[in-house]
């Protein structure tokens, strides 16, 4: 699976779609070079479900309340929110099947220890795991902890952030092997706007790296 992160207009949302994305995300965190409004991104919403109906449409949050969030979600047609900031483990759990919370572990200990209080979604994406980034909640362009991802990833169906690039996507891919891979600034011309070239990139490297994964494990099950 493959989310592209910080959709700000309806080009970019198309663009990606046509590359080859199953998820977008529309980022909420005004603080982000990557913000969209919901009015912009309930317009967005609605012409992307008419081109691209199977589509998984996120909402990224940072602290914010989940009366806001579901009414976020509600208003702009999404399907799912992204918390990425320092919200409670009980916020997930008023939320339910309809969030999924963003880890920036800086080591296995603290990600297992993050998993003792924090619910996981049942289905994909469960969980996601960027990079720690100190006064950043996301959109660093740094690497995640990819041996601490990849505990995970053998537990839970994951989404696997963090400086993901079309050039080291599918060493991540073959390296963590996550349910599904999610870059921001990683395939942006400029921060807010996508780069239709590294678009497409990312994603042929994302698609080479899975077929390259399913052929070993089919060879570790011979
Ligand atoms: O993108 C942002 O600006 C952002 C701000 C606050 C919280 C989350 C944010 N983005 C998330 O971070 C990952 C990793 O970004 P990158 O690929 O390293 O640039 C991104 O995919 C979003 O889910």
């Amino acid at each position: 699976m493959i989310k592209i992160c910080g959709i700000t207009t309806l080009e970019d949302a198309l663009e990606a779609l046509a590359a080859g994305a199953d998820i977008l995300g529309f980022n909420f965190y005004p603080h982000s070079p990557r913000y969209i409004s919901p009015t912009v991104c309930q317009a967005v919403v609605r012409a992307v479900r008419e081109a691209h109906p199977w589509a998984i449409l996120v909402g990224v949050f940072v602290n914010a309340p989940a009366a806001q969030v579901l009414d976020t979600l509600d208003t702009c047609g999404l399907d799912l929110a992204q918390l990425s900031g320092d919200e409670p483990p009980e916020i997930l759990e008023q939320l339910g099947e309809r969030a999924f919370k963003a880890f920036r572990p800086r080591s296995q200990d603290e990600l297992e220890s993050l998993l003792r209080v924090y619910p996981l979604r049942r289905e994909g994406p469960a969980a996601l795991v960027d990079a720690m980034k100190p006064g950043l909640y996301g959109g660093s362009g740094q690497m995640a902890d990819w041996r601490a991802a990849a505990w995970l990833a053998q537990r839970a169906p994951i989404l696997l952030a963090g400086g993901l690039t079309p050039e080291n996507v599918a060493m991540a891919i073959a390296q963590v092997q996550p349910w599904g891979v999610d870059v921001a600034s990683g395939v942006e011309a400029a921060p807010g706007r996508k780069d239709k070239i590294r678009l497409r990139a990312f994603v042929q490297q994302v698609r080479k790296a899975y077929v390259a994964l399913s052929t070993i494990n089919q060879g570790d099950e011979l």
